[in-house]
């Protein structure tokens, strides 16, 4: 292409904000309804190591869901492949947070994207750990992958879902009723909500994204075996019952979070942090699919050819 990818970027930057189509912010999360959706940034890492941004790529955000990623990437570190006796790895078809396959399915969630599979996730992670200790283990894990002590906890975000999260709260209850949760539904629930508020800008998220796109200049976090499941995890699962969609348009393993954030993955080409806090009706950032969908057309990044 004759026009730079940086050219690009700030191009792909004034147009989302000319359109000024922004969906609506998640609201069942009452911190997150006060944010403001006219925003947008993108930070791009590279091989070569150079960081390439545009937009809003400096502000902090909540992650949110963005976050499974990262606990997930934790416990398959760790344990490895015993996970899978508890989560499945099929895509749900289903809402984020839905209860409905989880009794079909006899507790056994479908895949560790969606909330119940998550849960589980973050209740391995808490094993031999208090909630205090697995927070600052995963908190640690995401530190190094972007090589960034900054990043921390949004408090107010997290005592607002912890006060509305009935939902979740059903579904940790839920898995206990079934056998599929080790520790107090208490402690797993508020791991979770303290992981889902974690902060970061785009630039931080496409920092901590490069152990999974396998740039040279990643810390080595986990096994590159590991690294192409949980990337095949987030092509079929990243984001819910879009993520057929989402395949179709950007064709790049990624996860979304309610917080507007999207992490997409091009192997062996780029880690790429994406926000813009407004979301599609499946949940999933608006102006921020749109971007990565005209990144890969730009770039060819799909995986897919
Ligand atoms: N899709 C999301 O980002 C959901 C995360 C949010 N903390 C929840 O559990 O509802």
């Amino acid at each position: 292409m004759t026009e730079t990818l940086a050219d690009f970027l700030d191009r792909l930057n004034h147009e989302i904000r000319l359109a000024g189509d922004w969906g609506s912010v998640a609201d069942y999360i009452p911190e997150l309804a006060r944010v403001d959706p006219a925003q947008f940034g993108i930070a791009v890492a590279l091989p070569d190591g150079r960081l390439l941004t545009a937009g809003d790529a400096e502000t902090g955000f909540s992650i949110q869901s963005v976050s499974k990623v990262f606990s997930l990437a934790a416990v398959l570190g760790r344990i490895g492949e015993q996970l899978w006796l508890r989560v499945g790895r099929e895509p749900s078809g289903d809402r984020f947070d839905s209860i409905l396959l989880l009794e079909q399915e006899k507790g056994r969630p479908r895949n560790p994207f969606i909330n119940a599979g998550a849960l589980v996730v973050t209740d391995e992670l808490l094993t031999g750990r208090t909630p205090r200790q697995a927070l600052s283990e995963l908190l640690g894990f995401i530190r190094a992958a972007a090589e960034d002590d900054a990043i921390h906890i949004d408090k107010a975000v997290a005592r607002s879902e912890a006060e509305t999260g009935h939902r979740n709260a059903a579904l940790v209850h839920y898995l206990r009723s079934y056998g599929n949760l080790r520790n107090p539904p208490d402690h797993a629930l508020g791991t979770y909500i303290h992981h889902c508020a974690i902060e970061m800008s785009c630039v931080q998220l496409a920092r901590a994204g490069r152990f999974l796109a396998g740039l040279p200049d990643a810390p080595r976090m986990i096994a590159p075996r590991k690294v192409r499941r949980i990337n095949a995890l987030m092509m079929t699962c990243g984001q819910y019952d879009g993520s057929g969609n989402f395949a179709f348009r950007v064709g790049m393993p990624a996860k979304s979070g309610v917080g507007g954030g999207l992490l997409v993955i091009a192997p062996g080409k780029a880690s790429i942090g994406i926000w813009s806090p407004g979301l599609d009706g499946w949940g999933n950032s608006l102006a921020g699919t749109l971007a990565a969908e005209r990144l890969a057309e730009v770039t060819g990044w799909s995986v897919f050819g």
